[in-house]
């Protein structure tokens, strides 16, 4: 668990972070939203004390972070950034094993350690161990980074920006992994991006800054439904926070059960998230669709009125 109480950081003059307060429970994801310069990453920074906060408390698992050498803590504490920070004259592997390294893992535990995260992020090692970082796509790069950064399983990680300069597709396949990362190793991530739908389909709990202040966190739907004020509202996409909210709920949550009627043509997944249901209500100039489980097996319908939220007919 990560705790931040009443925590403050200026340079010189300036207040970069002013007195905010926040709590990421363990195995939760937390995203940090906010206008740029508003202090995202110098909050990030100063939890595995990159940055010495000026004010208040942080502390993990109840122990103030001041309290522990810089060194030992940067090795609990998995960070992984946008450029990656990969050694160039390292190869992939070399380079997933730093940590490890550091903490002196007799060298057969590293091996294997090093093989299975590449395995676990999809970089077979017969294929990449041995390539340096300038032989790597960005998604491959941005891979490696996520796996040294877990090699020496941390329970958090701390990733500011991590897909920001990859093209959507693979930007969209990393999301995935690191979900499915998440409900298997159940880190404690807190995770910056300016990338809104990045943050909704990632965060536990979303956090947005303004001008070095909260200003708002909740669960990303209750900051859809509920914003404090304009800023926030206009942040989570102003007029299609509607379409952002269908994007978070899912066809089964306002499915009814089959009915007398006969099958409406278009199939949608039962797992599928509504926006998905309307888009293809728009696409095929429908306002009904049958509802399948994993096995393509009709177990519902949904109309237009049921997804929009109306009483059913
Ligand atoms: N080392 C530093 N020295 C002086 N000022 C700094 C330093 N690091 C950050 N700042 C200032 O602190 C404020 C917050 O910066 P920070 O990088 O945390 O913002 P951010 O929200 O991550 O921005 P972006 O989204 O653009 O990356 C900015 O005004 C920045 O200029």
């Amino acid at each position: 668990m990560i705790e931040l109480f009443d925590v403050t950081k200026r340079f010189g003059d300036e207040i970069a972070v002013n007195d905010i307060s926040l709590r990421v429970e363990k195995g939760e994801l937390c995203a940090l939203v906010g206008t740029s310069g508003c202090g995202k990453s110098t909050t990030l920074r100063m939890i595995n004390r990159l940055i010495e906060h000026s004010e208040g408390e942080i502390h993990l698992d109840g122990q103030p972070v001041r309290t522990f050498n810089e060194q030992l803590l940067r090795r609990r504490i998995g960070y992984v950034i946008q450029s990656t920070g990969l050694f160039p004259h390292w190869t992939v592997a070399r380079n997933i094993g730093l940590v490890p390294r550091l903490l002196k893992w007799p060298r057969t535990r590293i091996r294997e350690r090093v093989a299975e995260l590449m395995g676990l992020l999809g970089l077979p090692p017969a294929e990449f161990a041995a390539k340096y970082p300038h032989q790597l796509s960005g998604g491959q790069a941005q891979r490696v980074g996520v796996a040294r950064a877990l090699a020496a399983d941390p329970e958090i990680l701390l990733m500011d920006e991590p897909f920001g300069a990859l093209d959507p597709i693979t930007r969209e396949s990393l999301q995935h992994e690191l979900r499915d990362l998440q409900a298997r190793l159940h880190k404690t991530i807190v995770f910056v991006t300016h990338d809104m739908d990045e943050a909704l389909a990632l965060a536990d709990r979303l956090v947005v800054m303004h001008r070095g202040r909260i200003v708002q966190q909740g669960r990303p739907i209750e900051l859809l439904r509920e914003p404090v004020d304009n800023f926030v509202a206009s942040l989570l996409g102003g007029v299609e926070r509607g379409l952002k909210e269908a994007g978070l709920t899912r066809v089964s949550e306002r499915m009814l059960p089959l009915g007398p009627r006969l099958l409406a043509r278009e199939r949608v997944a039962q797992t599928a998230p509504l926006r998905d249901a309307l888009s293809m209500m728009l696409w095929h100039r429908v306002d009904r669709l049958t509802v399948v489980d994993d096995d393509d097996i009709p177990i519902g319908e949904l109309s237009l009125r049921r997804l929009v939220g109306g009483r059913p007919e």
